[in-house]
């Protein structure tokens, strides 16, 4: 007899049933949809139930990471079976800037890995039909031709800074594509480029470039501080996406799109780290001087996103650079006292609102 749980049954193999046929059409999400969004918290997960939000979709699910760890295998399953989500949108996920990239690979390999098997897995078990797994930038060589096409994955040797992050993103998209092979399952990649906004993790160190700089520069400008240090040449071009916009492509491709490749988000436009750090001053009301910390990781020199196939598929980013770095200042000096700039010891989770 077989004395497992239904759940644990399910979790020693991928899918019970014979193979689902998909009926999935192109259209709006249905309003009475379950949407579980993984990583709900985070800056890509809290800008996708916004957005899920504005479009009247109310039956959302997220969970933070103290209520389920999606690392534990046994407990992701448990969870759908409980849950049983229409919609999946992958935006859990262990992320840091280059130094945290660069300091912990095997964690953002192995931690990746894990919680990508284990919602996917769970995710085909019970036949969900739409997922979409986030992924990013990074994916493609450190000297692809620019701007990056789609089909420049796996033609060349990655950022050494990131790569074990962007192979265990790459097996990801792996992932969803055999998925679609196997089971016919409707499911898709969405590749952003470096985001931005509200939510992001402001703690310093482990941070991507655009919190931690509006961070060093907001707390110069308090401390009427002289000068500031960046880290790098200031020379590699990075695109910066705010991320209500990419909340809005991933939400316009689950309703248009299915194809195993996946889709390029960003704005088409990039700009040097020393222009975007001017950016960020003129933003704050910084007018010191800035120097540069070159014994600090430049990483890769460029990685514009062709972002041609998700404009002819009808979408466009709506938020410019300017405007949107503004309302994260604002929106950073009403989250963040000065009391609590010791947050970058208490970890990015604890800070958020
Ligand atoms: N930030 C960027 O510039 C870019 C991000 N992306 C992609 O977007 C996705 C989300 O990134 P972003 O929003 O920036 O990251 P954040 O760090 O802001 O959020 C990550 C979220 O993942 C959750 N999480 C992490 N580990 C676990 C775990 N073991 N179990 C359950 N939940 C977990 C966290 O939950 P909790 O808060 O509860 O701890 C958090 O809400 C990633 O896939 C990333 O690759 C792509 C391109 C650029
Ligand atoms: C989204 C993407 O994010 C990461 O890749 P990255 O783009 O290299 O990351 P970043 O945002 O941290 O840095 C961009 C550039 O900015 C320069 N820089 C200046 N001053 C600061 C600074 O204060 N902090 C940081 N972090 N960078 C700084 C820095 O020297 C570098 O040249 C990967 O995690 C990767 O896995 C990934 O997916």
């Amino acid at each position: 007899m077989d004395r497992q749980a239904p759940a644990a049954r399910l979790e020693s193999r991928v899918m019970t049933t014979a193979t689902p046929r998909s009926r999935w059409s192109p259209g709006p999400i249905d309003p009475s949809a379950a949407v579980y969004v993984a990583g709900h918290r985070g800056l890509a997960g809290s800008a996708l139930v916004r957005a899920l939000r504005r479009r009247g979709i109310t039956d959302i699910l997220g969970r933070t990471s103290r209520e389920l760890d999606l690392r534990d295998r046994h407990s992701v399953f448990e969870f759908f079976a409980h849950n049983t989500p229409d919609v999946v949108i992958l935006a859990a996920a262990r992320v840091g800037g280059i130094a945290a990239n660069n300091t912990w690979p095997v964690d953002f390999l192995s931690e990746n890995l894990r919680i990508q098997v284990n919602v996917l897995d769970a995710a085909a078990a019970h036949g969900v039909e739409r997922v979409l797994f986030l992924g990013s930038s990074c994916i493609y060589p450190k000297f692809a031709p620019q701007p990056i096409r789609e089909d420049a994955l796996l033609t060349g040797a990655l950022e050494p800074t990131n790569d074990a992050y962007a192979v265990a993103k790459i097996a990801g998209i792996t992932q969803v594509q055999a998925t679609r092979r196997q089971y016919g399952l409707p499911w898709i990649s969405a590749m952003p480029t470096n985001l931005y906004g509200p939510n992001d993790n402001f703690a310093g160190e482990t941070s991507h470039l655009l919190p931690a700089m509006i961070r060093r520069y907001e707390s110069a400008r308090r401390e009427a501080a002289p000068s500031v240090t960046n880290w790098g040449s200031g020379t590699p071009r990075r695109e910066l996406l705010h991320v209500d916009d990419m909340a809005e492509a991933c939400l316009y491709l689950l309703e248009n799109h299915d194809d195993p490749r996946q889709v390029n988000i960003g704005t088409g436009v990039d700009h040097s780290i020393a222009e975007i750090a001017e950016i960020v001053a003129v933003a704050v009301g910084y007018d010191g001087t800035v120097d540069w910390d070159t014994t600090k990781p430049d990483g890769t020199p460029r990685k514009l996103l062709d972002v041609s196939t998700i404009h002819n598929l009808g979408w466009r980013p709506t938020i410019s650079l300017e405007r949107g770095v503004a309302e994260v200042v604002e929106w950073y000096r009403a989250a963040h006292h000065p009391e609590m700039d010791a947050f970058s010891e208490i970890g990015a989770g604890d800070v958020r609102i």
